[in-house]
């Protein structure tokens, strides 16, 4: 049984950086649009974040929309936590400065995204690794750690990379192609306006 999908993907995030990437890497493949939300940050281990930011988002989207009146139904949501974690610190995610006590520089770059169909279903995850070093800040800055993590067999930082390189190889490229397969082969059907 096809499961029918009242409206597109909506991608909850308040990061409009991530927004661009993500909008990059998923062209037109999903039926997409996004959601300017502040979600909280919450402690844990990855997997458990993501998917109970996925809860949270999913849940805030039935209320912006109960509120507004404009639709009757709850849609798909997706939502993504990223960490860059040391391997120095057992994976841990952490600030750059630990790592000066630390021979070992290697670090990897992580996204976990999570995908509701409901409030009260169990989210689906997709993850995405890359794995690479961290080293002084090189080019610009205007996303996160961006300009301190090298990833193997490159030299340059993710900052320093072209968009379009970075967005090859990345961690949320590699998660968003997860996300790719997961709705070619899943049996949805989204409704569009006027069809049932
Ligand atoms: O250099 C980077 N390259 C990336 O590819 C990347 N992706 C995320 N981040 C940063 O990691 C922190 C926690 O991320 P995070 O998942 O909690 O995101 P967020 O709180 O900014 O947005 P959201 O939770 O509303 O989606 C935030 O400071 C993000 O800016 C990145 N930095
Ligand atoms: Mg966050």
């Amino acid at each position: 049984m096809p499961t029918v999908l009242p409206r597109p993907v909506t991608f909850v995030t308040g990061n409009t950086k991530k927004l661009e990437e993500v909008r990059a890497i998923l062209g037109h493949s999903i039926p997409f649009q996004s959601l300017k939300l502040d979600l909280p940050e919450l402690q844990g281990e990855p997997e458990e974040i993501s998917k109970e930011k996925a809860r949270l988002a999913a849940a805030s989207v039935l209320w912006c929309l109960l509120m507004l009146l404009i639709l009757k139904v709850n849609g798909p949501v997706l939502v993504e936590d990223t960490c860059l974690c040391f391997n120095a610190l057992n994976g841990l995610p952490g600030l750059n400065n630990i790592l000066t006590a630390y021979e070992d520089k290697s670090a990897y770059a992580m996204c976990i995204f999570s995908l509701s169909l409901g409030p009260n279903l169990e989210p689906v995850t997709f993850l995405g690794k890359t794995q690479g070093k961290i080293v002084p800040p090189r080019g610009p800055t205007d996303f996160g750690w961006d300009p301190i993590f090298q990833p193997d067999g490159y030299e340059q930082t993710y900052a320093e990379m072209p968009k379009e390189e970075k967005n090859k190889i990345s961690h949320r490229s590699k998660a968003l192609a997860l996300v790719k397969s997961h709705f070619a082969a899943a049996d949805y059907i989204f409704q569009t306006d006027g069809s049932h």
